[in-house]
């Protein structure tokens, strides 16, 4: 699936309600400030992904109708103002009026988010059984950060507190691939802090000040020369087997990541060590093309 076909569909709760359990995560920076980073961090990465075509944002509130309005989403107001599964139905509806759309539901609180890691998991989406909808699991694997369906199958959102069990018990597929970045929705304080490890956005890094790492940080489209996108994933080396030069990441979200041969290879190292960090360098659908020393550039 090369083309561009995906319409995201990202509910946004009004700012001044939005991300309560996040309240007080930045002291120094006003709450409805760092609400709108994520929002703004999420959709940005959303109008970044080579396969989505449009981004619609179901809100009811003015200023994330003009930021994300600004950066290119078409907004749909939350005319049934009756929460998140409610305001996803109604945008389907606008989105969907010819029947032919490949639809995702995105949560606003991505701000981690890579273009590749979304391109990846909706490509994982189109393929496979036909008619079926499918879903990704955030980080603890109760929440649900991406529902999609494909043309004419309703996409019947089942949002809130242990959605992926309800969307498991109403059909719809886990999708299983290494797509950190995705999968870390921000709720709490915690995890910003698991975020800004794994790269945040333009918008919510200048709020926190997380000067990004990896060069690159502000270009957001996709990169195809095996440099990770954003500030660099990193995990520890569980397992190396130095004959097949093979071996097993340990991730910061605790996922287990097999290197191929290739990828040590391409390292420049000679050895690895059990317990080493290392950066973590994928190609645009999460293959581990290259690692290297955190303080290697
Ligand atoms: N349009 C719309 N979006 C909503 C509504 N409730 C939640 N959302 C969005 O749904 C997504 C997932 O919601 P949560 O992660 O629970 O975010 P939240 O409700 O802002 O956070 P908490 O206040 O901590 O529960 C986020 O993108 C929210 O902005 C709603 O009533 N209307
Ligand atoms: C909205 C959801 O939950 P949370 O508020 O925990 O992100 C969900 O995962 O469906």
């Amino acid at each position: 699936m090369g083309q561009a076909r995906w319409v995201a569909v990202v509910p946004v709760k009004r700012l001044r309600a939005a991300k309560s359990r996040l309240r007080g995560a930045l002291p120094a920076v006003p709450h409805e400030e760092l609400a709108l980073a994520l929002v703004a961090d999420t959709v940005g990465a959303a109008l970044a992904c080579p396969a989505v075509a449009e981004v619609l944002v179901v809100t009811a509130d003015p200023q994330v109708a003009a930021t994300v309005g600004a950066a290119g989403a078409r907004v749909v107001p939350d005319h049934p103002d009756a929460g998140l599964n409610a305001a996803l139905r109604h945008g389907v509806q606008a989105a969907a009026d010819d029947g032919r759309s490949w639809l995702a539901a995105l949560t606003a609180d991505l701000p981690a988010l890579r273009p590749a890691e979304l391109a990846a998991a909706l490509h994982a989406a189109g393929t496979g059984p036909t008619g079926v909808r499918r879903f990704v699991a955030d980080a603890p694997g109760t929440g649900t950060v991406l529902l999609t369906t494909p043309p004419g199958v309703p996409l019947a959102p089942r949002f809130g507190a242990g959605s992926a069990a309800a969307h498991l018990a109403s059909g719809a597929v886990p999708l299983p691939g290494v797509w950190p970045s995705l999968r870390r929705d921000v709720d709490t304080a915690a995890d910003l802090a698991d975020a800004a490890r794994l790269g945040l956005g333009p918008a919510t890094a200048a709020l926190t000040g997380v000067v990004p790492a990896a060069p690159g940080r502000t270009g957001r489209g996709p990169r195809t020369d095996g440099q990770v996108y954003g500030a660099g994933m990193q995990g520890t080396v569980a397992t190396f087997d130095a004959q097949s030069r093979t071996g097993v990441l340990l991730l910061d979200d605790g996922t287990e990541l097999p290197f191929p041969a290739s990828a040590f290879d391409a390292s420049g190292l000679r050895l690895l060590r059990l317990g080493q960090r290392l950066t973590v360098h994928t190609d645009p659908d999460g293959a581990v093309v290259r690692v290297t020393l955190p303080t290697m550039v």
